[in-house]
């Protein structure tokens, strides 16, 4: 059959895809599962209180019996949204500190969305238990939240800024310093309680940082201003 010069022109140029592939670019038509985003404060850690994009996205399966998002867990209860989408969506407000979370939100491939995300001018930090086949994405800032009901990816120890970790009870404390032989020099490190274990584990936390100084404590501070 007989084609135009046009249609012939459209056939043989590759979809937006095939030529992001072919070039090693990140390509902007890809999907991850969005279970919200939203413009705040950073509650938490050593950005506590800078305004922050958050792009939560769906699946994890770490279990933690006080996870304060659970509706996270289940990957497929979220639409995907195209990384064009969720930067975007991330450009309608003036600040350039995104923050990935989840859910597990390293359970995905984030080379793409990290790529995209920097040439729009962010820096981009995740929150993560570390729980993942590969560290993927290029991070600005990695806050490494390890939990003791499924063992980090130790490929994650060289690259934490920051260790918090969540105090339920009174062993937490030493599962806090088993990490810190293996994290960089200057990872800050963070104590924060449980939500609702404050009452008992808070005052335990101030004792403990008070006798040993290289750790700081992290509140959810979002929760006290009545914040997302
Ligand atoms: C919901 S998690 C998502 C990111 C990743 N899955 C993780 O656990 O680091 C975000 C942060 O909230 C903390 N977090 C979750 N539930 C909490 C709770 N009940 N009390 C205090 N911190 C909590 C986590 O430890 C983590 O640092
Ligand atoms: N304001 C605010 N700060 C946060 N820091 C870490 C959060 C998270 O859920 O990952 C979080 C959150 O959900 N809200
Ligand atoms: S790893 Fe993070 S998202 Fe997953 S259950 Fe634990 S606190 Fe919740
Ligand atoms: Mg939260």
């Amino acid at each position: 059959m007989e084609q135009t010069q046009q249609q012939q022109t459209e056939e043989s140029m590759p979809s937006p895809s095939t030529a992001a592939r072919h070039m090693n670019v990140p390509d902007p038509a890809i999907a991850l599962p969005v279970m919200e985003d939203f413009y705040t404060i950073q509650g938490e850690g050593a950005h506590s209180g800078r305004a922050a994009y958050f792009i939560r996205l769906g699946g994890c399966d770490v279990g933690c019996h006080w996870c304060d998002v659970k509706e996270s867990w289940d990957a497929n209860a979220h639409p995907k949204q195209t990384i064009d989408t969720i930067v975007t969506g991330a450009l309608q407000y003036p600040g350039r500190m995104a923050v990935i979370t989840g859910g597990e939100p390293l359970m995905h491939d984030l080379t793409a969305l990290t790529a995209a995300l920097q040439t729009a001018g962010f820096r981009t930090n995740i929150e993560t238990s570390g729980v993942c086949q590969a560290v993927t994405g290029s991070w600005d800032w990695i806050c490494f939240s390890p939990k003791k009901f499924k063992k980090p990816n130790p490929a994650i120890f060289d690259k934490a800024n920051e260790l918090k970790v969540i105090i339920y009870n009174a062993s937490d404390f030493a599962f806090a310093e088993s990490f810190v032989p293996y994290l960089r020099p200057d990872c800050k490190l963070f104590l924060q309680t449980e939500w609702s274990r404050s009452n008992e584990m808070l005052p335990r936390i101030v004792e403990y940082v008070k006798d040993h100084p290289q750790w700081q404590i992290s509140l959810q501070t979002h929760k006290y201003m009545d914040i997302p």
